[in-house]
């Protein structure tokens, strides 16, 4: 079954025509890339996926659910979670709360249970406690749950947004340039991780990146576009040695 299908999206802003006519279908389990130069329409695309814009037209359906007028919070419910291009994390907050509170979001209960600490709220904070925990462990930021995310090296900060985006268990996990201004060892270990998360956590992965190397290894598939149009899309392979992906990217170093 497709967990993610866009069909006819469109999205203009005033005058300015960000994304036409983009239409990708996911099925579960894919590992899948959207590239394209500065301004192309990448991130536009997942701010209208995520809830963040609402479509100027077209339709998205996440596991056969059209998420037209739904606010963010109630896309993640549908099993969405991203990360963006900025990192943005709760800088107050302990890494473990990073973690704990984004899952309140998915796991949800009410005012009136945790006014009452009923045993249903006490039961779920516990649950939420230990998944933080095991999160934690699994993607080796243990060591940090009790620190600020603002002291921790940049390649720990944006591990820990990937985490924060799995702690609400999603079915797909869209990824804003997770290897933006990541040195080259950390760039190796983002890959390896990206590689783990979507065998571990059986989760469908679109992901946003300008770093070439990392999206010819890891995705099956890409999609590029160019002022907001589909200009190619095919295997690394294919969109490597794309005309219309040359031309697009002629003078730019990052391809
Ligand atoms: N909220 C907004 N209001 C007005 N214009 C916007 C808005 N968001 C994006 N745009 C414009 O839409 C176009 C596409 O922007 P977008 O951020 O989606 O590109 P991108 O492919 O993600 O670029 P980059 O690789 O530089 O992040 C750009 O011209 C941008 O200026």
């Amino acid at each position: 079954m497709a967990v993610l299908e866009i069909k006819n999206l469109g999205k203009s802003f005033g005058g300015l025509r960000a994304v036409n006519n983009f239409n990708l279908t996911l099925e579960g389990g894919e590992l899948s890339g959207l590239i394209g130069p500065n301004g192309a329409g990448k991130t536009t695309v997942f701010n209208m996926i995520s809830g963040f814009y609402q479509p100027s037209e077209g339709q998205i359906l996440i596991n056969e659910v059209d998420t037209a007028g739904r606010k963010p919070h109630k896309v993640t419910a549908l099993g969405v979670a991203r990360t963006f291009q900025n990192i943005r994390l709760w800088n107050e907050m302990s890494v473990l709360d990073n973690i704990r509170i984004s899952q309140h979001h998915w796991l949800g209960y009410g005012v009136v249970d945790s006014l009452w600490r009923s045993k249903r709220y006490q039961r779920r904070e516990k649950e939420i406690e230990e998944y933080a925990h095991e999160l934690l462990e699994a993607l080796g930021l243990a060591d940090f749950a009790d620190e600020l995310p603002r002291n921790l090296p940049y390649g720990t900060q944006r591990k820990l947004e990937i985490a924060r985006a799995l702690s609400v268990r999603p079915k797909l996990l869209l990824l804003d340039e997770p290897a933006a201004g990541l040195n080259s060892q950390d760039v190796l270990e983002l890959i390896r991780l990206v590689r783990w998360i979507h065998q571990k956590f059986e989760v469908t992965i679109l992901m946003i990146e300008h770093h070439m190397d990392v999206m010819m290894q890891l995705c099956s598939r890409i999609k590029v576009i160019d002022f907001g149009e589909t200009i190619a899309e095919g295997t690394p392979e294919e969109i490597r040695n794309h005309p219309a992906v040359i031309s697009a990217y002629l003078g730019d170093d990052n391809i």
